[in-house]
C-alpha cells in the first residue's frame, strides 16, 4: 500500500535517538546538514535518474554519464557549490565517471608531485576543467610492480624535450579510468632515461588529445579497453589503452617536486623521499577506506530492511510467519556487517586525520611517519575493501532470491565495488607491504628501538623483543602467514579506533550504548571467526572462548530491536539506495511486481524472435513420428 510505513513498528522499537546517531554517522551536524541538502538536490532532479542504468547498452550508458557529468558541473557552478558540497554531489549522483580520476588522481598527482611553478600552470586549467586528466600508470604487462613499468621518457638535450615511447606491446598503458574516450591529458608514469641511464619511474604530464577536435595528437593511439563485469556498474567509466610513438613533450612537463632534470640533462633529487612519487596512491587509498563504509552500509541497509519485511516459516495458529531478521543465523550474518559498517566509518575518519597529519609533517620536512602512513593506508584499504566486497555479496544472499534481481540494487553495487579489491593496489600485494613493515618493526625492536603509533603495542609483546629477524630471510616462504598477520594488525587498528571513538563524548539518548554493542559485535565476531588461532596460541582458554560466544549472542539480541533504526541512521534516500528491497517504507512486494512489468522484455506480449526461433520449434515436423 502506498503511503503506509510497513517498517513503522520496527522503528518504534528503537532504544536510541536516531537523529543523534545520524550526526555521529555524518561526522558532525554541519556534515549532516550538507548531506541532507545535496542528497535532496540530486534526488529531486530527474537529470540524475539512475534506475535505468543496468538496462542501457554501453554506448548509451556512457553518453548518459557524459551528460550527467556535464550537467553536474553546470549545477556546481550555477549554485556556486563549495568543494565539500561538490564532493557530496558526486557521492549522491552515484555514478563512476572520468571526473573521479580527474579530481581524484590527476589533480592530486600534480599537487603532490609538481613544483610550485607546475602547479601554478596546470591546476587552474584543471580546476576549471579546461583540460581533463587521468592517471596513466598501469600497463598491459605490469600493474602491481610499478618499478617494472616499460614506457620510456628519454631526455633529448638538443631540443630540451622528453620523448615518450611505448617500446613493447606490454608497455601499452592499460586500465586508466577516463583515458579511453575523454581525457585530454594524462599524468603518465614512465622510466626516465638520460644519456642511456635508467633513473626509474617518474610522472610526466602528457597531452593526448587536441583541445580543438578531441582527436588523438600525432604519435598517440588511444581507446577504450571494453566491457567490464556487470550491467551498468563500472561500465560508465572509459578505462583506456594508450600507446606512444616517440611523442615529444617539453622538459618542464616532468613532475619535478621529488627529482629534477636540468637543461643540461643532469638528474637531481630533492631532499624528500623518492616514495613521494607514490603519494597519489596513498591519498586515494585513504579515500577508498572512507568510501568502504558507504558501500557496506548501503548493502546492509537494504538487507536489514528487507530482512524485517521478509517472513518465512513459523506461523502459529494462522498468524504471521517469522520475520527472517529474527532467525539467529540471519543475525549472525547480518549484524557483524552492520557493526563493520560503523567500524569502517570511524577508522576512515581516523585515517583521514592521519593523512592530514602526515601531509602537514611533510610540509615541515618531517618524513618520519610516512612508512606508517603507507602501511596504514595500504593495509586498511585492503581490509576494508575485501570485507565490503564480500559483505555486499553476503547481503545479496541474505535477501534470498530477490537479492539477485537488479532492482534489489545489490548486483550493480557488487559489480561496481568489487574492483576496489584490485585497483589502487591488489589487496594481497598491499598486505605484503604491511607485512614487510611489521617485520621491519620487529627487527628494530630487537635493536632496542621503541615502536610508536599503530605499532606501539608490538613493543609490549615480550617475545618480539627477543626476536632477531631479517626482513627478507624466509619472507617469501612465509608470505601466506605474514599476510594473515598483516590482516590481524589492521583489524587491531579498526578495533582500537572504534574503542577510541567510544571514549569521546557522544550525545544523544542511547546512542553510545548502541555503538558499544556494535563495537562488541565487531570484535567478538572476529574473535569467534578466529577462535582456532586464539586457542592454538593460548591467548584464550576454551572457557573464555565459550563466554565470548555467549556474549556475542546476547549482543545480537540487544541490537535486534534497534536494527532498522541503526540503518536509518545512515540517512540514505530511496533515490540513493536505488533498491526496491531497501525501500524506506518497506513496501516491497507491490513495487517488485510493478517493476517487473516495466522490463523492456515485457513491452510486447510476444517477444522479438518468437517468429524466427520459437514458432518453428513448436511447428516442426519431427522425422521420428514415434518420438
Ligand atoms: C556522473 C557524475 C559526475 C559528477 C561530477 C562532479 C564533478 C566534480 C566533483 C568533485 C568531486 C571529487 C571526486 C573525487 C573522487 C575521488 C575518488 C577516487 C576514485 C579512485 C578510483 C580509483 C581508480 C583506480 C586507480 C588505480 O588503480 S591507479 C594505479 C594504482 N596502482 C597501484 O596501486 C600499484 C600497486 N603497487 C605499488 O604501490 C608498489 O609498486 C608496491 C608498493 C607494491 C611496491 O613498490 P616497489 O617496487 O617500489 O617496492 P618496494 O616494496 O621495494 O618499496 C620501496 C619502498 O617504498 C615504500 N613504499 C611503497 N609504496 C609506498 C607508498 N605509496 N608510500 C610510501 N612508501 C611506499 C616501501 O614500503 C619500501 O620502503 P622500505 O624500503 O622502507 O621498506
Ligand atoms: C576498475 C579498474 C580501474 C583501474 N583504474 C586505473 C587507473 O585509473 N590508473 C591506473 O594506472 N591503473 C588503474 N587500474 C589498474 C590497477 O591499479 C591494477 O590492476 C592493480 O594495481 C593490480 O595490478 P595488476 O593488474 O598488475 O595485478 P597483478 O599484480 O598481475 O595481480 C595478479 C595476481 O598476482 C598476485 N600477485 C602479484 N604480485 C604478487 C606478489 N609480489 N606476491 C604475491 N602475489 C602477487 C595478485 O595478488 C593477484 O592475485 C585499474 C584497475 C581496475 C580493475
Amino acid at each position: 500500500m502506498e503511503g503506509v510505513d510497513h517498517l513503522a513498528d520496527e522503528r518504534k522499537k528503537a532504544e536510541f535517538n536516531v537523529e543523534a546517531m545520524k550526526i555521529v554517522w555524518a561526522g558532525s551536524q554541519h556534515n549532516l546538514e550538507v548531506s541532507n541538502r545535496i542528497s535532496k538536490l540530486v534526488a529531486d532532479d530527474p537529470a540524475f535518474r539512475k534506475d535505468d542504468r543496468t538496462m542501457l547498452p554501453r554506448k548509451e550508458l556512457f553518453k548518459n554519464t557524459l551528460r550527467k557529468a556535464a550537467y553536474a558541473w553546470k549545477r556546481i557552478n550555477e549554485l556556486r557549490l563549495s568543494e565539500e558540497e561538490a564532493s557530496k554531489l558526486r557521492f549522491y549522483v552515484d555514478e563512476t565517471a572520468y571526473t573521479d580520476l580527474h579530481w581524484g588522481m590527476f589533480i592530486p598527482a600534480i599537487k603532490g608531485q609538481g613544483t610550485d611553478e607546475q602547479q601554478r600552470k596546470w591546476l587552474p586549467l584543471a580546476y576549471k576543467m579546461q583540460i581533463i586528466g587521468c592517471y596513466a600508470q598501469t600497463e598491459l604487462g605490469h600493474g602491481s610492480n610499478v618499478q617494472g613499468l616499460e614506457t620510456t621518457a628519454t631526455f633529448d638535450p638538443h631540443t630540451d624535450e622528453f620523448v615518450i615511447h611505448s617500446p613493447t606491446l606490454t608497455s601499452s598503458k592499460w586500465w586508466p579510468g577516463g583515458l579511453g574516450k575523454v581525457s585530454t591529458h594524462a599524468v603518465t608514469y614512465a622510466r626516465l632515461i638520460i644519456d642511456g641511464k635508467d633513473h626509474g619511474v617518474h610522472g610526466f604530464i602528457v597531452q593526448l588529445r587536441s583541445l580543438e577536435d578531441h582527436r588523438p595528437l600525432p604519435g598517440i593511439t588511444v581507446g577504450d579497453i571494453g566491457m567490464k563485469f556487470g550491467n551498468g556498474a563500472y561500465n560508465t567509466m572509459d578505462n583506456g589503452v594508450l600507446r606512444f610513438d616517440h611523442v615529444r613533450i617539453p622538459r618542464n612537463q616532468m613532475l619535478m617536486k621529488v627529482s629534477q632534470v636540468t637543461r643540461e640533462g643532469k638528474y637531481k633529487q630533492s631532499d624528500v623521499p623518492r616514495q613521494l612519487v607514490y603519494g597519489t596512491m596513498v591519498y586515494v587509498r585513504q579515500r577508498i577506506v572512507a568510501d568502504a563504509s558507504c558501500y557496506l552500509s548501503r548493502a546492509v541497509c537494504i538487507a536489514t530492511r528487507y530482512s524485517a519485511v521478509r517472513r518465512q516459516f513459523g506461523s502459529q495458529n494462522g498468524g504471521p510467519e517469522t520475520q527472517v531478521i529474527d532467525y539467529k543465523t540471519q543475525q549472525s550474518r547480518l549484524f557483524p556487517l552492520l557493526a563493520s559498517a560503523y567500524a569502517f566509518r570511524f577508522v576512515g575518519e581516523w585515517l583521514e586525520w592521519l593523512y592530514t597529519d602526515v601531509m602537514q609533517r611533510l610540509q615541515a620536512n618531517d618524513f618520519s611517519t610516512l612508512p606508517e602512513a603507507h602501511a596504514c593506508t595500504a593495509g586498511l584499504k585492503s581490509l576494508t575493501t575485501s570485507v565490503t566486497a564480500d559483505g555486499i555479496e553476503e547481503c545479496r544472499k541474505l535477501c534470498g532470491g530477490h537479492g539477485y534481481l537488479c532492482t534489489s540494487g545489490l548486483p550493480e553495487l557488487f559489480a561496481v565495488y568489487v574492483p576496489a579489491c584490485t585497483y589502487e593496489g591488489d589487496n594481497i600485494v598491499l598486505l605484503l607491504q604491511v607485512a614487510r613493515f611489521l617485520m621491519k618493526t620487529v627487527s628494530q625492536i630487537g635493536t632496542g628501538k621503541q615502536p610508536v603509533g599503530t605499532i606501539a603495542y608490538m613493543g609490549r609483546i615480550e617475545h618480539l623483543m627477543q626476536c632477531r629477524c631479517n626482513v627478507q630471510r624466509g619472507f617469501a616462504e612465509l608470505s601466506a602467514d605474514l599476510v594473515e598477520a598483516a590482516v590481524a594488525h589492521c583489524q587491531l587498528i579498526v578495533v582500537s579506533k572504534f574503542i577510541e571513538k567510544l571514549q569521546q563524548d557522544i550525545p544523544g539518548e542511547g546512542v553510545k550504548q548502541q555503538l558499544e554493542a556494535l563495537c562488541g559485535i565487531y570484535y567478538l565476531s572476529l574473535l569467534h571467526k578466529h577462535q582456532g588461532d586464539f586457542l592454538a596460541t593460548s591467548y584464550l582458554t576454551p572457557k573464555q572462548s565459550a563466554l565470548a560466544n555467549d556474549q556475542l549472542r546476547a549482543l545480537y539480541s540487544k541490537v535486534r530491536p534497534n536494527a532498522i533504526a541503526l540503518v536509518d541512521a545512515f540517512n540514505y534516500s530511496d533515490h540513493f539506495l536505488s533498491s526496491i528491497l531497501g525501500r524506506y517504507d518497506g513496501n516491497v512486494y507491490p513495487k517488485l511486481y510493478e517493476a517487473a512489468w516495466k522490463d523492456p522484455l515485457n513491452e510486447s506480449v510476444v517477444p522479438d524472435g518468437y517468429h524466427e526461433y520459437v514458432r518453428p520449434l513448436l511447428k516442426q515436423q519431427l522425422h521420428t513420428a514415434r518420438l
